[in-house]
């Protein structure tokens, strides 16, 4: 185990198991009973994660134990601490005998506290406290109900495929304890960090997980674009009442990116009732954003204090074999041939951004592709030669990347966020659309707005096209490369 984690808030695992033991031996016979069930996963900031097999030890932990155990935890740290239980079927399954404390077996079997109903073949917990690789499920049929959330969320984004490091452990953890138990562990969730590096990943994740573990549970989720334009529609089409059916008739509402909330009082407003309907319902709230509530200065406070009532947890940058994991999965999953020192040269010189990351394992490898070479050390660097890194100082933005794209290809701009269809125009739309995805940290649905209105699946299939076309055709891998360096000249 390493000793240390990136992050300066986060304990080392030793400090945390430390931690644990004065817990233990500070119990009493009656706690320790209930506590030797559970473990230690992680802790972050101010808050200790514990996992224990099942919701009724957890129930106990938090109605005899929290209060104890903080205290001696805030002793151990020399500061306020707060503990958070997750629940890990896992460790019931591996040792039945450890999952209830010793008096107190509940007479019936434990009933799920809330009204969902758990699928016979439910995933197992992809929680693995010592960050080894969970085991991949098979994909399940989606059933008819579910087809909607199924189009909303991007297939590719689940737990089994997250590489979990020591900077997304807590945020991991935070969301799989939330996919088991909606309503039930920390409402609202909210996650936040940099962009690419993972939020929106872990959202869908959590959505896929929902829906995969519940038979009867509505999740929807939505970008934070999207509620203010369906609010805003509604109220000029007078659909205010429909509006709210829609967002409160859920058993968990995924919001991406809450952050663009800020200044738009009258959605705030409205977003606040709908949180009030949702959690008085013990309604699951999950929410995504480039800060913490505290620095959402433009929200109002009585929104920001809410968001405050549940668990708040952070993403940092990957460390590098964390960094060399993602690549090393990414490789694999698209069944890419990358050895291990072009997957570490990759993971050494883009450190920030895990979209990026991505970005060039695939220029080094659509390189290869339309080169027919194989993918070594000499190709790749000269590949990430000509890709000057993005420095985060000076940000690229939508307008940037759309008048270079046009200028580049001797049109107008009109004409690029226009809707012609000649095969030009189609390229250079699809190439502005797949740098905006790259190189900006917009969602979807607002690039698509970018580009004349367009439906976040125009935006989505022009990434891919891009993507595909790098690697067949060496005229859209030069113009991408090309364009992309433009791009990051003119920033500043
Ligand atoms: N831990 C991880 N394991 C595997 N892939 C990851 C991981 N973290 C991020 N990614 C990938 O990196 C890319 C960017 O992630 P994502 O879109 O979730 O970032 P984000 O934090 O939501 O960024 P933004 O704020 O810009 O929307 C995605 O393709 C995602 O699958």
């Amino acid at each position: 185990m390493t000793a240390v984690s990136n992050h300066p808030d986060q304990a080392s695992p030793d400090a945390l198991a430390q931690a644990w033991r004065h817990v233990l031996s500070r119990a009493d016979a009656g706690g320790r009973a209930w506590l030797r069930s559970s473990h230690p996963l992680t802790v972050h900031e101010s808050t200790v994660m514990i996992a224990v097999p099942n919701e009724f030890t957890r129930e106990r932990i938090e109605t005899r134990l929290r209060s104890d155990i903080e205290s001696v935890l805030s002793d151990f740290f020399h500061r306020s601490m707060r503990l958070a239980i997750t629940i890990e079927p896992d460790l019931e399954l591996n040792n039945p005998e450890l999952s209830l404390g010793p008096a107190e077996q509940p007479a019936e079997p434990e009933v799920a506290p809330t009204e969902l109903i758990r699928r016979p073949d439910a995933p197992v917990s992809p929680l693995r406290p010592d960050g080894t690789t969970p085991v991949v499920q098979p994909p399940q049929a989606p059933t008819p109900g579910d087809r909607t959330l199924e189009d909303r969320l991007n297939p590719k984004y689940t737990f089994d495929n997250f590489v979990i490091g020591s900077s997304n452990r807590f945020a991991h953890a935070a969301a799989v304890a939330v996919a088991e138990a909606p309503g039930k562990a920390y409402n609202p969730l909210m996650i936040y960090g940099e962009s690419g590096l993972g939020k929106t990943h872990l959202l869908h994740a959590l959505g896929h997980y929902v829906r995969d573990y519940y038979q009867n549970v509505k999740v929807k989720y939505v970008s934070t674009e999207e509620l203010t334009n369906d609010f805003i529609n509604a109220i000029s089409e007078n659909r205010t009442n429909e509006f709210r059916r829609t967002y409160r008739d859920v058993d968990v509402l995924l919001i991406d990116d809450i952050q663009f909330l800020e200044s738009k009082i009258q959605t705030q407003e409205e977003f606040f009732h709908t949180f009030n309907t949702l959690h008085n319902a013990q309604k699951q709230i999950v929410m995504t954003s480039d800060r913490p509530p505290k620095a959402l200065e433009a929200l109002e406070p009585r929104l920001r204090s809410r968001f405050e009532w549940g668990l708040i947890t952070d993403i940092q940058p990957p460390d590098l074999e964390t960094r060399i994991a993602i690549l090393k999965r990414k490789a694999s999953a698209e069944r890419l041939l990358v050895p291990p020192d072009v997957l570490e040269f990759i993971a050494s010189r883009i450190q920030k951004n895990i979209r990026e990351l991505e970005g060039a394992l695939l220029r080094v490898t659509a390189f290869a592709s339309l080169n027919r070479q194989d993918v070594d050390m000499s190709l790749a660097e000269v590949v990430l030669k000509d890709l000057i890194p993005v420095d985060g100082e000076a940000e690229v933005n939508v307008t940037m990347i759309i008048s270079e794209t046009a200028a580049y290809f001797g049109i107008e701009v009109d004409d690029l966020i226009g809707t012609s269809r000649t095969q030009t125009l189609v390229t250079a739309r699809q190439i502005a659309m797949y740098l905006c995805r790259e190189l900006t940290d917009l969602s979807l649905p607002k690039i698509g707005h970018e580009f004349g209105g367009k439906d976040h699946t125009t935006v989505m299939h022009a990434d891919r096209k891009i993507r595909q076309l790098m690697r067949e055709r060496r005229s859209v891998y030069n113009q991408v490369t090309e364009l992309t360096n433009r791009i990051k000249n003119t920033r500043g």
